[in-house]
């Protein structure tokens, strides 16, 4: 099985879907801090992606991670002003950044509409790919870190980050970070990272929950185009891991995968 084939597992639901995945995400992180001494995680914006963040600031094994040794990136970040609600960077604070004594230093938010670059989300997206590019090491197979697990959220279209089908975004091929505008998912204006900077990662790991994500999981993971369907472009170096409940998985083949709960 090549790197870049999907591994799924399948839970009941939701609820246990977000509690195995911070499990899983706590054990991957202390392996990585524990072989080369820190983790770098991508966080996704969404329901799931929040789900996620909220099951971990509540599992008992939370604190294994060394919080000051792990850099958190994102996937992508809705182009608001600093603090807005909608702002994933916002509630990933409030689902768990802030209730760990992570180092200031090392969560890496995307710029906001107020910031340094004011509404140029062109100018932010190409500073926010100049910080990842300086902390790019010798091992790292873009200008971008060698990020150990990169997470992303999958749309009802398949998107992922930001790359919305057939869209500008989801063509790039050479930029790593890129502004959106236009998004059929609101907010309008957005950064993401692009595929070259998702394909970078060691592990790409897909969170797919709920009977509305059902068509997009099927769509994805059946051999359609990247641009059609960016979730199938999103595939890492080392793995690419498909998280889905029953209801996410119920229209694909049951080949695919073998219940991992009944
Ligand atoms: O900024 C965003 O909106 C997210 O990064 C986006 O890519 C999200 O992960 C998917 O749209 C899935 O969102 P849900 O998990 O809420 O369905």
């Amino acid at each position: 099985m090549s790197a870049h084939t999907p591994q799924l597992v399948v839970h009941r639901d939701k609820e246990l879907m977000a509690e195995a995945a911070a499990a899983r995400l706590i054990t991957k992180v202390v392996d990585a801090q524990t072989s080369r001494g820190h983790a770098s995680v991508v966080l996704t914006g969404g329901r799931n992606g929040n789900g996620l963040l909220a099951a971990l600031a509540s599992s008992p094994a939370r604190d294994a991670i060394d919080w000051g040794r792990l850099d958190l990136w994102w996937g992508d970040e809705r182009f608001l002003p600093e603090g807005d609600p909608d702002r994933n960077v916002t509630q990933a604070r409030e689902a768990l950044l802030d209730a760990v004594p992570l180092d200031p230093e090392r969560v890496h938010a995307m710029p906001a509409s107020d910031g340094p670059y004011g509404s140029d989300v062109d100018a932010a997206a190409e500073a926010y790919a100049q910080e990842l590019a300086r902390a790019a090491g010798p091992e790292s197979h873009a200008a971008v870190p060698s990020f150990d697990v990169l997470l992303l959220g999958v749309g009802p279209d398949t998107h992922v980050a930001s790359l919305f089908p057939e869209l500008p975004a989801v063509r790039e091929t050479e930029r790593t970070v890129v502004g959106v505008h236009g998004s059929p998912k609101p907010p309008p204006t957005r950064v993401t990272l692009t595929l070259p900077a998702i394909r970078a990662a060691r592990e790409v790991w897909l969170l797919a929950a709920g009977e509305d994500k059902a068509q997009a999981a099927a769509i994805a993971l059946s051999g359609a185009g990247e641009i059609q369907a960016p979730a199938a472009g999103a595939v890492g170096r080392a793995r690419t891991l498909w998280l889905l409940d029953s209801a996410a998985a119920s229209q694909l083949p049951r080949s695919l995968y073998p219940p991992a709960s009944a």
